[in-house]
């Protein structure tokens, strides 16, 4: 008997976003397989972080849908919201409250119950190596520091899913390693890591999975192994989202010491 494949985590359907003449995103489809680690990848200007933003409901798209393990996202929100976490790109944060105080807020915010979210706050700030800081304000955080803690609220609930918009970006070889820990723990326990970046190898080493983004709509997704074909996923990258041909413009200016 043919083993069922079960139902995506998301399920993304023609999905589009305009803003003014630019189109963003142009009819975007894809189903992303829960309980994998999956990268979203795709040259500057693709569309990863508009439809990360419209995936997990921060931005409201021209048309399509988008469900997450069942629910959709604008017509149910509540129930999308408890089930997965974010980490946007230039979050925002209560930059007057600490680290502990940041996360006890959004755990309560959460619904959960206080002693609860103490426990975890303390475990992820130790953990995010984050305990000697939980006393200073985030507006004193490094960019390491507000990713990580960033991550941290974003985990605290437990979801299912969690979207993450270049996490890595900004951080310090110490602090990604931490990170990645962290991640690869979640995601071996059966939840769902989606992630935008621009580091193929980061990509390849962590995720099993890989949706490739051009201008606007999906060019490759499946299995990292079926999408890299014989090749190495940076190889694929540029075949996939075309490189040009030609260098561009001689910019015969440039080095040599001319003025
Ligand atoms: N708020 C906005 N107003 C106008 N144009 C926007 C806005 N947000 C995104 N765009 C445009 O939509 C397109 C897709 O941008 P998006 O940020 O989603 O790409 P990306 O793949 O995340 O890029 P990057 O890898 O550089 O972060 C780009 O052409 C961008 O200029």
């Amino acid at each position: 008997m043919e083993a069922t494949t079960p139902p995506p985590a998301v399920s993304i359907r023609d999905l589009w976003k305009r803003f003014g003449a630019r189109t963003a995103v142009a009819g975007l489809s894809l189903d992303l397989p829960a309980g994998s680690f999956i990268g979203l990848v795709g040259p500057n200007g693709a569309g990863k972080t508009t439809t990360l933003s419209m995936v997990t409901g921060l931005l409201r798209p021209d048309r399509g849908t988008v469900l997450v393990h069942g629910a959709d996202v604008w017509r149910d929100p509540v129930a999308v919201k408890a089930r997965i976490g974010i980490l946007p790109e230039g979050l925002r944060m209560f930059e007057r409250l600490n680290g502990r105080e940041l996360l006890r807020f959004n755990g309560r915010s959460r619904g959960l119950p206080g002693a609860e979210t103490d426990r975890r706050a303390e475990e992820l700030l130790a953990v995010l190596d984050l305990a000697g800081a939980a006393d200073r304000l985030v507006a004193d955080y490094s960019t390491g520091m507000r990713k990580k803690i960033g991550l941290a609220a974003a985990l605290l609930h437990n979801p299912d899913v969690l979207f993450l918009d270049e996490p890595f970006e900004g951080v310090d070889p110490v602090s990604a390693q931490t990170i990645r820990a962290v991640l690869t723990r979640y995601a071996a326990s059966g939840s769902t890591v989606v992630f935008s970046s621009h580091v193929m190898e980061l990509v390849e080493s962590l995720c099993d999975w890989v949706a490739v983004v051009n201008a606007g709509q999906v060019v490759a997704a499946g299995p990292i192994a079926e999408v890299r074909g014989g090749s190495s996923l940076h190889q694929a990258f540029l075949g996939l989202v075309g490189v040009r041909a030609d260098d561009g413009p001689a910019l015969d200016w440039l080095g040599g010491g001319h003025r």
